[in-house]
């Protein structure tokens, strides 16, 4: 098959390509990139494979950067834009976070190709728009499929977090896994313990965000992979349940997925944290779940007060979104209404600051300091004091005496 139009990014690299073969090797486009392109799905990152070794193409090129150089993987730098060039090769496991430990480079793109993980990302496109497809990749794409190249077996033990691939591909293309493939992640779902978590989580992620996520959830379980994720095996029910909650709409914010999933499990926001670190999330994005956490299970058990709704802050939005989508009889709506008009959403924007306190009231930092601000900070929140100067600097005073008549 013959691609009669390429993709603009395509068309970019293409003299790159054509350079390598002016020096006698072979290279071409592979890959996600190849892929996507055929699917008619827009591209991010070229990759060329390329039958010259690392030295060769630093030859043949002025500007390169020895991005992966062990693994057979040179960045060209070409009109400002960078493309990953790997050598042909062959590999064996990983445990390293994102490269293979050992490669055998190689001069046929036959060995490179079987080597990849499913036929649909074995694909590889020629610089006159010729698609080598050895595995019946076009196929699979057309027919909505993942299947692994060769012996679905092997591919896995070559890289077990491929299986955790198959689930999050199922999940954003919205194809189905083969059966063979699908019983072989089945039988070697216990292989993800070797596995970095750091990998696992950004497939996981991917998965949670895809159009498709309730059919790989449930293939998820189906295999028995969650019984080898941190802090998910055995809850199959939760997984179900939020499998149908994703169901009704597709999400596309990282941290709302880890917030429904949490909110899923009916973990406590200190529950939370202790699971997310196990995923090795950022602390931003554990702060932000341990408090729109803290809401949603307040919401469980009853109503939530303005100063609640406050200290939710810049995890509002988040927050608002699971709501919507969890089976809580409450509507996002009047929350949303009332976050809109608390009288402050951050300290800052109190209208006496610490500057004031010492300066107009000749209050010296301190314990009580702190406690005048926060009593402040509070009754403006809650609607007790206006958000005014003068109003305030009266009420601090009045804090500041009771605290010296209570000594
Ligand atoms: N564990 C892996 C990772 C990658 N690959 C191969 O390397 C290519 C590039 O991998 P990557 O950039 O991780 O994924 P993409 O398939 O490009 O998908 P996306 O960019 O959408 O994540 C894949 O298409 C596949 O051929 C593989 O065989 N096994």
């Amino acid at each position: 098959m013959k691609l009669q139009q390429l993709p603009q990014e395509f068309i970019a690299a293409l003299p790159i390509l054509e350079k390598i073969e002016g020096a006698g090797y072979e290279a071409y486009f592979v890959g996600g990139s190849v892929r996507d392109t055929l699917l008619g799905k827009p591209i991010h990152d070229v990759d060329i494979a390329t039958s010259a070794f690392p030295k060769e193409v630093k030859a043949i090129f002025e500007h390169t950067v020895d991005t992966g150089i062990k693994h057979g993987t040179v960045m060209i730098l070409d009109q400002g834009q960078g493309y990953e060039t790997t050598t042909f090769r062959t590999e064996s496991t990983y445990t390293d976070f994102r490269r293979p430990d050992e490669v055998t480079f190689v001069r046929s793109l036959a060995e490179d190709l079987q080597r990849r993980d499913f036929t649909i990302n074995a694909l590889a496109l020629k610089s006159d728009g010729e698609v080598i497809d050895l595995f019946d990749g076009l196929k699979d794409l057309t027919d909505h499929r993942i299947r692994a190249v060769g012996k679905a077996e092997e591919r896995f033990f070559e890289d077990a977090l491929r299986m955790m691939r198959a689930l999050r591909f199922s999940s954003q293309l919205g194809f189905e896994i083969e059966a063979t493939t699908l019983q072989a992640i089945q039988d070697n779902a216990a292989l993800l313990n070797n596995i970095a978590v750091e990998r696992i989580n950004t497939e996981f992620t991917k998965l949670l965000l895809g159009k498709n996520v309730w059919y790989a959830i449930l293939e998820l379980l189906r295999t028995g992979v969650h019984n080898y994720l941190p802090g998910l095996e055995n809850s199959d029910i939760d997984l179900v349940g939020l499998a149908d909650l994703l169901k009704q709409e597709q999400i596309d914010d990282v941290t709302v997925a880890w917030m429904l999933l949490t909110f899923e499990l009916g973990l406590t926001a200190d529950d939370a944290q202790i699971f997310l670190k196990s995923w090795k999330h950022s602390n931003e994005l554990i702060k932000v779940v341990r408090s729109g956490l803290r809401l949603l299970n307040q919401l469980r058990i009853k109503d939530v007060t303005d100063w609640q709704l406050y200290q939710v802050g810049t995890a509002i939005q988040a927050t608002l979104k699971v709501l919507d989508l969890s089976e809580l009889p409450i509507e996002s709506t009047s929350l949303q209404v009332r976050y809109e008009q608390l009288p402050i959403k951050e300290k800052q924007a109190l209208a006496l600051n610490g500057g004031d306190l010492t300066k107009t009231l000749a209050l010296k930092p301190g314990p009580l300091f702190g406690k005048v601000l926060a009593t402040l900070e509070y009754k403006v929140v809650m609607g007790e004091l206006a958000n005014d100067k003068p109003v305030l600097l009266k009420a601090a005073t009045t804090i500041i005496q009771k605290d010296q008549q209570g000594k």
